[in-house]
């Protein structure tokens, strides 16, 4: 018999703690005049910033509309100051991870039993738009402890987004369940919560999680690397049908892996006696005067797999009920975002990318055991990038995530946090014409510092496409030399997308300009890390990342298709690419793509995108906790192409033409990515250029392009000159 606190919540009297999680507290609790054993969650809402706190309601909202035996039902919500109490039914069983550590495998009916029953849960929530997200065996309750128990999905999100995975999180956890798009960061849909299903079915079958990983990040690698799925040798009498269901719910792309609808009806499930999957279409009820929807049975197949498809950002977890972790909006703008076709098929299993999130260890109630044996990754910081902290002192200990390149703040948070650059004349911009032809007549005043670009507004939310670029310098770029920075070498083609300051829309060729983006501000990174300001190549290397993600991302979503019947011509492209001097950082992994197909190319960035993960967690070791202001990484970039623009007049003045040229090429590609590319990156906040900076970045490179037009005839005229004197020589003396 529970031993009562005394405490009384509601007309309930509160017994014995049976859980806890990041948030909350769970007590038994009993009805006092009827008996009725509860499970009751106290939430303290001082801990939950608002968005949090949106977060909760959101989750209390779903709780409240659905009446299902396999989703854990909530009778009551009480509250008092400072404080939410969910009151749930009680699960006796506890939950799932217990059992299974208590029976070690189960027998194939008690793992189809739980099976049918957690399928019948997932379909109310598909009915409902819901993704779970963080499926795993400690949110799927019990009701008794036998093998019969009814399985019920608890936690919808809430728990989820109190928790965004971050870097502490992704270094010191092992998210066993989680699916690998979400790990990665990518843009997911509902599919990843079947991932999270074939990771509970094969551990109830094996006794083990189809993959294992000390952290996140080894997890991830493990993942990645598999070619096949490894059942244990003991566990050969399996039936094939679960064998099937296991791979086939198993797999890394999302695209190949099962479908809802595939998966109600996998024969391994197929046994209907056991459990009417139709009571799921009856679960919802009439709470509070709200009507239940989307209870439809009769949607068909083809409705559902693109719903299965639906992506949303990754924590897109800030706007409210509807923007919450778990409700999945069912509108057709957010099929894809990216806008790319993510229906498209690979016959690959490609591997996906791999951004991981920064965030905190803060909670002292974390069930990973992993976080208290990995000393290594003992990350009791977390440093906000943000850069509306970019002024603002920032304490390590802050738990918001750091980067979060893929989240999109809510317009309310980002309404004093993004930035854009400062709109008015633009000032110190000589006029294209005028520059080109005077030599030393940069717009880099040397002695002062750059122009402050980004600045603080609080008129934009949102990242800003970037429009609009007509006929401007920009095309005229199709000369010049951004991509090879080889002092020794010619100064080539600058690639500029389509020539517009919209990336390319070929897959291949955006991989690229982002391949060269990255390596040139990885020669930041490691200046800064040289010069000892590790805060500042930390931050950069956040930028990094994005990068990286994005074009992982790229591979993930359209790729295939772009990548697979791309021109070889571009594929060649790539490779010649490869030849960046000062891609000493990245070179290794990415070299001539040339000779891969979209499989390796994948795999290549996927593995350049672990390597820079690791140099941030390197970098991330060397920053002391305390009070620390995050340096703003647009701004760090933008100053260094300034320095870069500066030297080389310097270099050009001094007639050293070999480096002038390359520092004006550097500064080139570093103004190009913060026009063309930043603005399209998942930063958080995101990068919105106002027009008149668009104007000013435009001019700069403008300005630059000529230059190295200048510096290239230069070149060709005094190697035609050399030719003559050669020839003129040879001449001689023969
Ligand atoms: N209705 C319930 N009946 C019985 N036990 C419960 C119930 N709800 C939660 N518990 C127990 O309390 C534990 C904590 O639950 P809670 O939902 O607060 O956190 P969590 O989701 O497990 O953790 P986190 O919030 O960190 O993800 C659960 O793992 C489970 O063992």
């Amino acid at each position: 018999m529970a031993q009562s606190t005394g405490r009384v919540v509601g007309d309930y009297l509160v017994g014995r703690q049976i859980g806890s999680g990041s948030f909350s507290v769970v007590w038994e609790a009993r009805h006092r005049v009827n008996g009725t054993q509860v499970a009751i969650k106290e939430i303290a809402m001082d801990r939950l910033n608002k968005k949090l706190q949106e977060s909760l309601m959101s989750e209390i909202f779903i709780l409240r509309r659905i009446n299902h035996p396999n989703i854990i039902r909530m009778i009551d919500m009480i509250k008092s100051p400072g404080k939410i109490h969910l009151v749930l039914e009680y699960c006796k069983g506890g939950d799932l991870s217990v059992y299974v550590q208590n029976h070690g495998s189960v027998p194939e009916a008690t793992a189809k039993h739980f099976m049918q029953q957690l399928a019948a849960g997932l379909q109310v929530l598909r009915d409902n738009n819901i993704i779970h997200r963080d499926l795993k065996p400690q949110n799927l309750l019990l009701s008794t402890d036998e093998n019969d128990a009814d399985l019920k999905i608890a936690d919808f999100g809430f728990a989820r987004s109190l928790q965004p995975r971050g870097l502490a999180e992704t270094l010191c956890g092992s998210p066993l369940y989680m699916a690998p798009e979400i790990m990665q960061l990518q843009k997911y849909d509902a599919k990843a919560d079947l991932w999270s299903v074939g990771a509970i079915l094969f551990q109830l079958v094996t006794g083990r999680t189809p993959f294992t990983g000390n952290s996140q990040i080894q997890l991830l690698q493990n993942i990645i690397r598999s070619t096949e799925l490894h059942f244990p040798a003991d566990c050969k009498d399996l039936s094939l049908d679960c064998v099937d269901l296991c791979q086939k719910l198993l797999r890394r792309n999302p695209v190949e892996r099962l479908t809802f609808e595939e998966f109600f009806n996998h024969p391994f499930l197929s046994d209907r006696q056991s459990y009417d999957f139709s009571r799921s279409r009856l679960g919802l009820r009439t709470m509070d005067g709200f009507l239940s929807s989307g209870s439809s049975p009769s949607r068909n197949m083809e409705e559902s797999s693109q719903e299965d498809c639906l992506t949303f950002l990754l924590d897109d977890d800030s706007s409210g009920p509807e923007g919450s972790p778990s409700y999945l909006k069912n509108t057709s703008s957010m099929k894809s975002s990216s806008g790319f076709n993510v229906d498209t098929r690979v016959e690959r299993r490609e591997a996906e990318s791999s951004p991981l999130k920064y965030t905190e260890v803060t909670s002292g109630h974390s069930r990973i055991n992993q976080r208290e044996e990995n000393n290594r990754f003992r990350f009791e910081t977390q440093i906000n990038s943000d850069r509306r902290n970019l002024r603002e002192p920032t304490r390590l200990t802050d738990s918001r995530s750091l980067i979060a390149p893929e989240r999109v703040d809510d317009s309310q948070d980002s309404m004093d946090q993004d930035y854009v650059l400062v709109s008015g004349p633009p000032v110190d911009m000589p006029s294209s014409s005028s520059s080109s032809s005077k030599p030393y007549n940069f717009p880099f005043k040397s002695q002062s510092p750059p122009v402050e670009l980004f600045n603080r507004s609080i008129s934009s939310t949102a990242p800003m496409p970037i429009i609009g670029a007509t006929g401007n310098s920009i095309g005229q770029f199709g000369s010049l030399n951004s991509q090879n920075s080889a002092p020794s070498t010619s100064h080539g083609s600058l690639d500029l997308g389509d020539a517009f300051e919209q990336p390319s829309t070929h897959s291949l060729t955006r991989i690229r300009s982002l391949r060269k983006c990255a390596a040139t501000i990885a020669e930041l990174v490691h200046e800064r890390i040289e010069s000892d300001k590790q805060l500042e190549a930390f931050s950069i290397q956040l930028a990094i990342l994005a990068i990286w993600k994005q074009a992982l991302h790229i591979c993930h979503t359209q790729a295939i298709s772009g990548l697979e019947g791309s021109p070889n011509q571009d594929i060649n492209r790539l490779g010649r690419s490869s030849s960046l001097k000062y891609d000493t950082h990245n070179s290794d992994k990415i070299t001539d793509l040339s000779h891969y197909g979209s499989e390796e190319i994948s795999s290549q960035i996927q593995r350049q995108f672990i390597q820079e993960i690791e140099l941030a967690e390197e970098l991330a070791k060397s920053i002391e906790p305390g009070n620390t202001t995050m340096p703003d990484a647009m701004e760090t970039i933008f100053e260094a192409a300034l320095d870069h623009g500066k030297l080389g007049g310097v270099k050009e003045v001094m007639g050293d033409i070999e480096n002038a040229g390359n520092q004006y090429s550097k500064a080139v590609r570093l103004l190009v990515f913060l026009l063309v590319e930043a603005p399209m990156l998942i930063l958080n906040p995101p990068l919105s250029l106002t027009n008149s900076v668009r104007y000013r970045l435009r001019t700069y490179i403008d300005f630059l392009s000529r230059r190295l037009k200048h510096l290239q005839s230069h070149r060709r005229s005094s190697g035609a000159q050399m030719q003559g004197s050669s020839l003129a020589m040879m001449n001689k003396h023969s």
